[in-house]
């Protein structure tokens, strides 16, 4: 109801998701910058799964709803949604997607650390595996559907690869899609060279700490420079950062299109 306060429609709150998750830090932040938290804005803490199905709900039933949303994700094809401007750049602007490694990794498996050196894609690309899991498929089935479709892209990643003789990998990632997806790939691809890839999700927090105490070698979900800024300060100097592979992410808040009159943050006041 475009004429009625957007806040008591929607219990002044945005749906989030896992407490974790840096971008909750960053919606925390906007509630501050944009004066919300005054006016009894709160930011629910739940998971990917339970946001995106009251999003669903609140779409099926033309509702208003505030979420904390990010790009690469099929959230953006399956359902009419838009970015709220942030004039504060309190998100920061785009993201990118880095590969870090635990210090000592590349010397003590040269091989698989070259290919994380040579692994990169993009949004569209990871598309193709997010929604296959996303219609059900089971993401390492879906991660070598990838593969055989992209023989000249994997022949590049694993350019100059040596085989692995079993020597074991471990890599650790945050259960969002756009990091299931990846991780999942890089496990296939290494496996298809004859390493031995075990893969472990955590929250973010503990991903971090799963390198830079080197309990992991390597993950591909670290979110920079913005939303997982303070754990990549946090552990500055115990960890590599191996290069970006994906360009281009986002994260912010996010409500339907139908919302025509909400394109700011600053106009979840109204
Ligand atoms: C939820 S985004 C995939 C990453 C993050 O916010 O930490």
């Amino acid at each position: 109801n475009p004429h009625k306060k957007l806040g008591p429609q929607i219990n002044y709150t945005i749906t989030g998701i896992d407490a974790g998750a840096g971008e909750m830090g960053a919606a925390q932040k906007a509630l501050t910058a944009y004066g919300l938290k005054s006016k009894n804005w709160q930011l629910q803490t739940s998971s990917t799964a339970a946001m995106t199905s009251t999003l669903d709900k609140a779409i099926k039933n033309h509702q208003a709803i505030v979420i904390t949303g990010w790009q690469p994700h099929w959230m953006f094809t399956k359902y009419p949604i838009k970015f709220l401007k942030d004039p504060k750049n309190v998100f920061g602007k785009t993201e990118n997607l880095h590969t870090i490694a635990r210090t000592g990794f590349k010397h003590d498996n040269p091989g698989a650390y070259k290919l994380l050196s040579q692994f990169h894609w993009t949004k569209s690309e990871m598309s193709e595996i997010m929604l296959k899991v996303n219609d059900g498929q089971d993401p390492a089935k879906a991660a070598k559907n990838y593969i055989s479709k992209h023989p000249k892209q994997v022949a590049k990643w694993l350019a100059g690869v040596p085989e692995g003789h079993g020597k074991k990998v471990k890599l650790t990632y945050v259960a969002w899609d756009s990091e299931i997806a990846s991780t999942n790939l890089v496990k296939q691809l290494l496996d298809s060279k004859g390493y031995d890839t075990t893969i472990q999700s955590l929250e973010a927090q503990p991903m971090w700490a799963s390198i830079a105490t080197g309990a992991a070698d390597a993950s591909v979900s670290a979110w920079l420079p913005t939303t997982h800024g303070l754990y990549a300060k946090q552990y500055k100097g115990e960890f590599v950062d191996v290069r970006v592979n994906l360009k281009g992410a986002k994260t912010g808040l996010a409500v339907p299109k139908y919302m025509k009159n909400i394109n700011s943050i600053e106009e979840l006041k109204n």
